[in-house]
Formats: structure tokens, sequence, C-alpha cells
């Protein structure tokens, strides 16, 4: 956007904007979903109508603008019209997947204090514990059932603003308690036109969307696609975990884009490079959440020379912020990838610890985010949001808020931003967020745990894994690794759980008297 020139469109709801381009063409497939080998596509008009449906159906409840409805369901053209729905109404959605384990389940549901609990008919996702019957129920192609509804309250709003909120994306906390990112209608519907400014896909393709509902990576396929006037194309997750049948249903569903975080090609490359080569369709890849490994991405661009490869860097605070074609092909001196400079209409600046912006290339700084895509803020959590919505370092005195990613990055002698890892604790692992002290938390919880420690461990060509170490009262019998794992797996996702667990007698640490990480890594190693 040319400095000074803003082109006046007036505000959309996310439905409105996931509806509009679709409105123009109602009988193109909006969702082609695959099941047990069929594949099935529901229309624009169809989804629409489904929408519109669910609307009525929510309008039973007497809920007011900003009341939560908690979704717990895998992406789907059900649960693409309950999220119409729900925006069309002004109610927050929560998004939880089916794989959360019913703890966690639980924990969201006490911070968000959701009006009402819908599970997708069609998944056998377990109550939470402790949760009241009043407010929970199932959606599905007949529609919401609510068995024990909740007592309407009394109306406080009179109408929607593009403030309001659009949905709550609870992920992993510092303080071992799950964050509520708050994204408000302007600020996804700005991220949305901003993403389709870099005409990533058109009308006729079909983006392969492979990310649980509750990781916002499945709103930005579903803003891609719909929003494109193309389909989106939900890949189940059970078959992500088989090569052949990931390919297969890209195969079956003529999907032209596929969307994910890396490791969703490892197994793919690894087992099966011949049938990623002659897939008919596929000609776009994107990827976020953490750094693809260029070893593999050249494998991926060997196979299929002709494809796009785009990086998406960014952070639920904002979906994302910004986008990089990768070099075709990568040349062979690259190290790192360019991640780009923001999306059209965002701007990342680099921050150096002094406060100040830093323009001259080789030089690390922290990344702050100008964008009208920006969260609001974490839900109950005043504190934490005015630490990562702080004052424009160029213009404090204008009031502008931007945001802190915590990211470290470098600009080249190309003007591209290029990313140099975290300020803090807050790791990826297989594309998701999770805050080593969250472990940390949890691992004392422990019967008999009187210490604690999570940490990364990277080696060349692998995954990073997550190690836990524990230390046991001496009183305390101490525990199978294996219960201790579990024990994690009960209250987080399973992507959270450590992978290496040790019980041992005492933490190594350093001169500091902090715990030395590296000691406990060349453990690993001699164990
Ligand atoms: N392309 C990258 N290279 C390298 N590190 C990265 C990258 N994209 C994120 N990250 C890292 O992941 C963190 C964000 O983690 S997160 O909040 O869980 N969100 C995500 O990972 C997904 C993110 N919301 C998203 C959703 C949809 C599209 C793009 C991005 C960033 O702060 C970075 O540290």
């Amino acid at each position: 956007m040319s400095p000074g020139h803003l082109t006046h469109v007036p505000d959309q709801r996310f439905d409105e904007f996931l509806l509009a381009a679709g409105a123009l063409t109602p009988e193109r497939p909006a969702v082609v979903e695959y099941a047990e080998g069929t594949v099935r596509t529901t229309t624009f008009r169809e989804l629409q109508d489904s929408a519109a449906r669910y609307a009525a159906e929510l309008d039973r409840y007497g809920l007011d603008i900003g009341d939560r409805v908690m979704i717990v369901s895998d992406m789907s053209a059900q649960a693409v019209a309950l999220l119409l729905a729900c925006a069309a109404r002004g109610l927050p959605f929560v998004p939880v997947s089916p794989e959360a384990p019913p703890e966690r389940r639980a924990t969201i549901a006490e911070l968000a204090e959701p009006a009402l609990c819908l599970t997708a008919a069609s998944c056998d996702a377990t109550a939470a514990p402790g949760a009241t019957p009043v407010g929970q129920g199932s959606f599905g192609p007949e529609g919401i059932r609510v068995p024990h509804p909740p007592v309407p309250g009394a109306r406080r709003r009179r109408a929607l603003a593009p403030t309001d909120t659009a949905y709550i994306i609870f992920t992993s906390g510092t303080t071992g308690r799950p964050k509520g990112v708050v994204m408000s209608h302007r600020a996804v519907v700005s991220f949305y036109r901003g993403m389709l400014a870099e005409r990533i896909v058109g009308a006729d393709d079909r983006v392969a969307s492979t990310s649980p509902l509750q990781f916002d990576f499945s709103l930005l396929d579903l803003g891609l696609a719909l929003g494109s006037g193309a389909a989106l194309v939900p890949v189940p997750r059970p078959l992500l975990r088989w090569p052949t049948r990931f390919l297969k249903v890209l195969r079956a569903t003529g999907a032209t884009q596929v969307n994910g975080v890396p490791s969703i090609w490892r197994q793919v490359l690894r087992h099966v490079p011949e049938q990623l080569a002659e897939l008919p369709d596929l000609r776009g890849v994107l990827f976020c959440g953490e750094e693809f490994p260029t070893s593999e991405l050249r494998h991926l661009q060997r196979l299929r020379p002709r494809m796009r490869l785009v990086n998406c860097y960014g952070a639920t605070e904002s979906m994302a912020a910004s986008f990089a074609d990768v070099p075709r092909p990568l040349p062979e001196e690259t190290r790192r990838l360019p991640i780009g400079q923001g999306h059209t209409g965002a701007e990342l600046l680099l921050v150096g610890e002094d406060g100040t912006v830093i323009e001259e290339a080789g030089t690390v700084g922290e990344m702050y985010l100008r964008s009208p895509a920006l969260f609001s803020g974490y839900w109950a959590d005043p504190g934490a949001s005015a630490a990562a919505l702080v004052p424009d370092p160029v213009e404090p005195r204008s009031g502008q808020r931007v945001f802190r990613t915590g990211d470290l990055a470098c600009r080249g002698d190309d003007g591209e931003l290029y990313f140099c890892g975290r300020n803090d604790s807050q790791v990826q692992i297989r594309g998701n967020r999770v805050e080593l002290n969250e472990v940390q938390r949890r691992l004392l919880e422990f019967p008999g745990v009187t210490e604690a420690a999570a940490l990364v461990v990277e080696s060349p060509g692998q995954e990073p894994e997550l190690a836990a170490f524990v230390v046991f009262d001496e009183e305390a019998r101490p525990a199978d690794e294996s219960d201790v794992v579990a024990f994690c797996l009960r209250s987080m996702p399973a992507y959270m759980a450590p992978s290496l667990m040790r019980v041992t007698d005492a933490l190594p640490v350093n001169q500091h008297g902090k715990t030395d990480h590296r000691k406990l890594v060349a453990s690993l190693a001699s164990a």
C-alpha cells in the first residue's frame, strides 16, 4: 500500500468476508471433504444455507453479543458453517480440537466461561471432567442439540461492532495456564485482506488444510480458500500420519495447494517421494509455524520444481505477519529462509535492546509488528496484554500499539528479514507453540517431584524433541518415567508432552545457579 493511500473498504464481519467471494459463484465448491474413499462437496450456496440454519437455531438460546461458544470439532463443512453462524450473531467462537485431553478442555472452559459448548456429533470426545450439563450440546447435519440450554441473561448489547471479538484461541502460556488470544472481526478480516493481496491462490484452487481447528493455521486456510472463492479441503487428521493415505486424499480431492507445518512433509519425503512427484494437481505449498529444514525443502523442490513455496511467518496474536516466496531453486549456500517484511498493510520492525529501530543489515534485533490485524489482548490478562502490545518504538507519542513478537531476526543485504530464534523459553514442536515453563509447572505437580526441567533437544535432520528431567523427594518412591509422561498427557496436548523423560537424582546447575541445560542434554547422549 503506497504511503498515505488508504482504499476505503467497509468493515465486514468474519462470516461476511468469507462468504462474499463465493456468493458470486454459489454453485462452486466451498468445502471438499474426503471420508473413507468418498469425496463430498459442499457448494457456497449450501454452506451459506447451513450457516443461516445454525444461526437461526442459536437464536433459540437468547445469547448476547460477546457470549462465547466453545466448539469441539475437526475442520469440516459443518464446523465451518457453525463458525460462520457464531460470527453472524457476534458470538466469539473458541475452537478446541477433539484431540485435546478432557482436562485441557475443562481448563479452557473454566477460563472462557462459554455459554454453549458444542461438540461435533461425528466426534466422540468425552465430556470434560466436572463439566456442568448446562450449555453442553452437539451440532451436525441435523442441527444443534442442547439438552440443558443456558438460561438467557440480560441483554447488554445492541449491535455488533468491527472491534468485537470473532474468536479466542487458547495457546500455551508461560504461567502454566493457557493464554487466550482474542481476535476481533476487524483484525481477522484485515489479515485476510493482506493475505489475499499476495495472490497465493485463485478461484480454481483447492486448498488442503492440515491443521487442527484450534490452531489458527486452520483459520488462515479457511480465509485463503473461501476468501479467494476457492474450495477448502480439510485433510482428516488421522490420515496425516500415513504418507500414502495423505497423498491419496490430495489426489482424490484434486488439491492444488497444501498448507501446513513443515513436519507434515517429513514422512512423505522419506517414504514416498516418487508419489509426491507424480501428484497431478499440486502447484503450491505454504508452510508456517517453524523453520523448514533447508535439506528437506530442497528435496521438495527437486520433486516438484515448478511448485510455488511460500514461507509464512507469524504468531497467533495477528494470525500471521508475513509471506515470502522461497527462492526457486534454493541456492546451495542458503542457510536461512527469508520471512518477508510484513504482508500488505503490515510492517515488521527490528528493535534493539535499547528500544531503537535497527535498519542496518546483519544486526539481530527483536521483531515488532505494526498491523491492523493485531489481537485485542489476552483474555482476562491485562498485564500480559500490556507487555505484548507496546508503544510504537518509532513514534511513542502517537499512542499506536505494536506487537512485541519475542522473535529475533536480522536484515539481509537484500533488505529481507531472516528469522534468528526466540528471546525467551517459547519453542515450536511440530509447528505448535510450547512454553517450556508450562511443561515445567506440570512436571512439578507430579506427586513427589521436587525439581523439574523441560527443554528442547535439536539434532540435525530430526524433529525438535521435548526433553524433561524430574527429581523425586528422597522419601518418595520415584515413579516410572512413563507415568510422568502420562500425567502430562492428561492435561496438555500431545505435542506438549515430553518425548524424552528422565528421572534423575539432581539437576546440574551452572555457575549462576541456573539449571545447566547443556549438561542435561549431554546426559541424554551418554544414556
Ligand atoms: N515461518 C516461520 N519461521 C520460523 N518461525 C516461525 C514461523 N512461523 C511461526 N514461527 C514461530 O512460531 C511462533 C508463533 O507460534 S504460534 O503463535 O503458535 N503460531 C503459529 O505457529 C502459527 C501462526 N499463528 C500462523 C498461523 C497461520 C499461518 C502462519 C502462522 C512465532 O513467534 C515464531 O517463533
